[in-house]
């Protein structure tokens, strides 16, 4: 693959439904192999970001520029570059692990023979090899995700969009999770999380935090901090989502 200069480039980008701004003039890059942590309250404009950002909704105004794609021009091309995850879509529950490798393999258009040695390989990093042919619905939560996060990086993405991938286990569980996280930005795959838990913002390489559609704080966790007069990263986000006048759904 060609080198690319940024993963994500965002200026003035904008989303109204009718009258309100549901994302506000946001701007922004992320730099290659990056981690970049996507904070906001619930109804902060994430979701609608994160869609524009995906292909899969046209801005009202401003402009992206995805894995080098234009979001208005070339949205079947940044959705062939993606990978993507959520806590609310992710694996089949009633097909086995090797079914889902299967299948989400095959809709990334993997050759028969890359699914093959990508899908044992992931099992053994994954040191899944017993439960490969058990259904995903008997596996507990935190494996549930581990392989959900494997599954939408099998096709090597320039960049992974994780949508609260953590959701409902506990801090230990996440650690595990988030080495894979390292594992895959080493291998220079750009990594785009949403959370709502700091221990995870913590280990991002910077975070943005969203304000009712605008983004109002984007650094490194220790130089947000330090802008805020604080040592704890549940103070910084309180400190702004506490300015927001917007509720969630
Ligand atoms: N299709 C739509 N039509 C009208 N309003 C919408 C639409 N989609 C989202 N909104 C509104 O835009 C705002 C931002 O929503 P969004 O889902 O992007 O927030 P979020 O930061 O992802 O929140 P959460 O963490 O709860 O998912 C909310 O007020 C929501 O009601």
């Amino acid at each position: 693959m060609p080198a690319i200069d940024k993963a994500i480039s965002c200026q003035q980008l904008t989303k109204q439904f009718g009258d309100f701004v549901a994302v506000d003039k946001i701007t922004f890059d992320v730099n290659p192999g990056e981690i970049f942590g996507f904070l906001g309250a619930n109804g902060a404009g994430k979701t609608t970001a994160m869609r524009m950002l995906c292909g899969l909704s046209y801005p009202s105004s401003g402009q992206a520029q995805v894995a080098g794609f234009d979001v208005y021009r070339q949205q079947e091309a940044i959705k062939k570059n993606i990978g993507y995850m959520s806590q609310k879509f992710s694996l089949y529950e009633n097909l086995t692990i090797l079914e889902n490798i299967e299948f989400f393999g095959g809709v990334y258009g993997l050759s028969d023979r890359d699914l093959k040695n990508r899908g044992n390989e992931l099992i053994q990093t994954l040191g899944l090899q017993s439960e490969a042919k058990k259904m995903v619905g008997s596996l507990p939560l935190g494996w549930k995700q581990k392989l959900a996060f494997s599954v939408a990086i099998i096709h090597n993405p320039r960049i992974v969009f994780l949508d609260e991938p953590t959701g409902g286990v506990d801090p230990i569980t996440r650690r595990q999770f988030w080495d894979l996280i390292y594992a895959a930005a080493e291998r220079g795959i750009t990594i785009f999380v949403t959370t709502h838990y700091m221990d995870e913002a913590e280990y991002c390489n910077r975070i943005s935090i969203m304000v009712d559609g605008r983004m109002e704080a984007l650094d490194s966790p220790g130089n947000l901090k330090k802008q805020f007069s604080t040592d704890s990263m549940d103070d910084v986000f309180y400190q702004l989502a506490r300015r927001a006048k917007r509720s969630g759904d």
